[in-house]
């Protein structure tokens, strides 16, 4: 029989259904999405933590390759109320320790009402409550992880698309997800992958259009060369960023940034954009979000909810970032023009470049 225990950081151990075996521990965040497990399950984004789906039922349309948003699995560990045999027997692959049968609704309202907080898991034919408990021991808060960008960034510069006739792209991989690579692509961009610790000399020698900062795990203030980027090349490049990298850009420009109670994560979070009055569905996942976007940044859209901002401009410089993931995958495909509104920022940047005839 396998036994699977879940140790909260709250004291509680709670008990469900081993399905994939293993130890692992990690920020205990939940999921709202009804749709989209296989893009979930390979979100850099989600790297440390320990991702609980308030869905009841993951897996009932199988698991597709094309699908994936990297080449591995980046949470420690899932939770559900059930997973088909289909999901359990990829986390098993992936070395990923999965537990069904639990009180997700319970798992959900906890960290609601208590805020993210750390856990432990243990899955296996020998286990006890005491090795998920050692693992809760063992956890690191999440700020703490201080060199999560090594774990999810790329280690040399990749470039796609160089036949492409469009804009220049230096992407800063702070743990991005492949579709805003595909989005990039998709609208004729040269992309320049770049590791999250690119030097300035790095990007200068692939003369971007654009510097682009990408979503991935973690606390901002972790990326500090990115921020060091951000700060070095604002003046004469156009910036955008997407969920940590909008932080990152906040950070840089003299905004602060703070942890959320429980964050946004889900493929139904409302956004309204304050110029236009119009509200769009999003794609979140995110336990950070920009407190003060500071002199430099003006916010443009806020979530719906709860009024944090989830759009981004620059006042004296060209800068857009989302809080969301515009790229969707999984989610609504509401925002997507987002990628024509930064490559059009870009263009008319190398516009104004461009001398005067006389
Ligand atoms: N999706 C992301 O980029 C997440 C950003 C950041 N790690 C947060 O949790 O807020």
């Amino acid at each position: 029989m396998t036994e699977a225990y879940v140790a909260l950081e709250d004291g509680r151990v709670l008990e469900g259904r081993g399905r994939a075996p293993g130890t692992a521990r990690g920020e205990l965040v939940f999921t709202t999405a009804y749709t989209g497990y296989e893009e979930s399950l390979t979100d850099p984004s989600y790297e440390e933590q320990v991702l609980t789906f308030s869905y009841p039922l993951i897996g009932n349309y199988g698991v597709r390759e094309e699908r994936f948003e990297d080449d591995r699995v980046h949470p420690r560990a899932a939770l559900a109320k059930e997973f088909t045999e289909d999901v359990a027997e990829w986390l098993e692959s992936e070395g990923v320790p999965a537990v069904d049968h639990l009180d997700t609704r319970e798992v959900v309202t906890t960290i609601r009402d208590g805020g993210a907080m750390k856990c432990g898991i243990a899955v296996g034919e020998d286990v006890t409550e005491e090795d998920a408990k050692e693992q809760l021991e063992a956890c690191e808060a999440m700020s703490d992880h201080t060199e999560i960008g090594e774990q999810v960034s790329v280690d040399e510069t990749e470039v796609y698309g160089a036949d492409n006739d469009g804009q220049t792209v230096a992407l800063v991989d702070c743990g991005a997800k492949g579709s805003i690579v595909d989005s990039l692509l998709a609208r004729d961009a040269e992309v320049h992958v770049l590791p999250h610790d690119a030097s300035v000399a790095d990007v200068e020698a692939v003369d971007p259009d654009v510097l682009f900062i990408s979503n991935g795990p973690g606390d901002p203030v972790n990326f500090e060369q990115a921020i060091h980027l951000v700060e070095e090349f604002v003046e004469d490049t156009p910036v955008a960023g997407i969920c940590l990298g909008q932080q990152i850009v906040a950070e840089a420009l003299g905004g602060t940034t703070e942890k959320m109670d429980f964050g946004h994560r889900g493929v139904n979070q409302p956004v309204l954009d304050l110029a236009s009055g119009q509200v769009v569905m999003t794609t979140q996942n995110h336990g950070y979000t920009v407190a003060e976007p500071g002199e430099h940044l003006e916010v443009t859209q806020i979530n719906v909810n709860d009024d944090t901002p989830e759009g981004i401009d620059g006042i004296e410089y060209d800068v857009i970032t989302r809080q969301y993931h515009p790229e969707a995958n999984p989610g609504p495909e509401d925002t997507l023009d987002f990628f024509d509104d930064v490559l059009a920022m870009a263009d008319s940047r190398s516009e104004q470049a461009v001398p005067a005839d006389d």
